[in-house]
């Protein structure tokens, strides 16, 4: 399913967070938002996942503008793991995880099947009775994770989904992501990481993208230099060849 942005913008107070934003999301690719912080891109994730309604533009999933879809119908094709997604409730990891149920509700699928899964995806099966406050900030957001897959989503809208999670954790909720197979669109601060595991990346700068493109053309020292004011030097990581960036240190140094 195609997730595509047709020059959204959010105005607040006067400022535009969200300019013109403009991207497509082929289905069933990898499509990673960068950017500095507070260039708009959990903004920018909010309008598709319907936190919120762009003042100006459109979100379409396969070509139709989402407000024409119920917000059921949406929910039953999209899930989201969001900064807002709340676990500070006494429900235990199970019962958080069966939330992604909520939208098929009076299907015929196997719930139970279908959320034992998700936890077992995200390694998380031993914890299922645990109370989700007793839980580390990793294992949170893997719980989160769990809830989003446990939707069946056919489009995942992830902001920073690799928040909180060890370096082990990290690449295997991107891997896993991956081998959905479904379309994605995450918010990510990591550029080696995106650069891993994203088809495609769009850079965003004051709420406007200033590059998109695959990784290895969209990554470059400039860009890194202009948009995040950090000097990187890119090498092909040796085995993958996805390009890696090497830090030496901020610009105005
Ligand atoms: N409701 C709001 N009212 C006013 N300003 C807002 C509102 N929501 C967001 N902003 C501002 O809009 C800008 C973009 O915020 P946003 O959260 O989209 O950035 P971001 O790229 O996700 O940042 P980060 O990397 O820090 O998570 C920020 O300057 C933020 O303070």
């Amino acid at each position: 399913m195609e997730v595509g942005l047709d020059e959204v913008t959010v105005t607040v107070a006067g400022r535009k967070l969200v300019d013109s934003l403009t991207l497509t999301v082929p289905s069933g690719t990898v499509v990673g938002l960068l950017g500095p912080n507070g260039s708009g891109k959990s903004t920018t994730l909010r309008c598709v996942y319907r936190a919120l309604k762009p003042s100006h533009g459109v979100v379409r999933l396969d070509g139709r503008p989402l407000d024409e879809y119920a917000l059921r119908d949406s929910a039953r094709r999209m899930a989201a793991l969001t900064q807002e997604s709340h676990t500070e409730f006494d429900f235990t990891v199970a019962e958080v995880v069966a939330m992604g149920r909520l939208p098929h509700e009076g299907s015929h699928d196997d719930d139970r099947d279908i959320c034992a899964e998700a936890l077992r995806q995200v390694g998380l099966s031993a914890l299922a009775a645990r109370s989700v406050l007793t839980l580390s900030g990793g294992e949170r957001q893997r719980v989160l994770l769990a809830r989003a897959l446990a939707q069946r989503p056919r489009v995942l809208v992830l902001d920073e989904p690799t928040n909180h999670l060890d370096i082990r954790h990290q690449l295997d909720a991107l891997a896993l992501v991956r081998k959905l197979g479904v379309t994605v669109l995450a918010a990510l601060h990591d550029l080696n990481l995106a650069a891993a595991y994203c088809d495609e990346v769009y850079v965003v700068d004051g709420g406007r993208v200033v590059a998109g493109g695959p990784p290895d053309l969209v990554l470059t020292p400039a860009l890194v230099a202009s948009v995040f004011g950090v000097i990187a030097h890119v090498v092909p990581h040796p085995v993958t060849g996805s390009p890696q960036l090497l830090f030496e240190g901020t610009t105005d140094a």
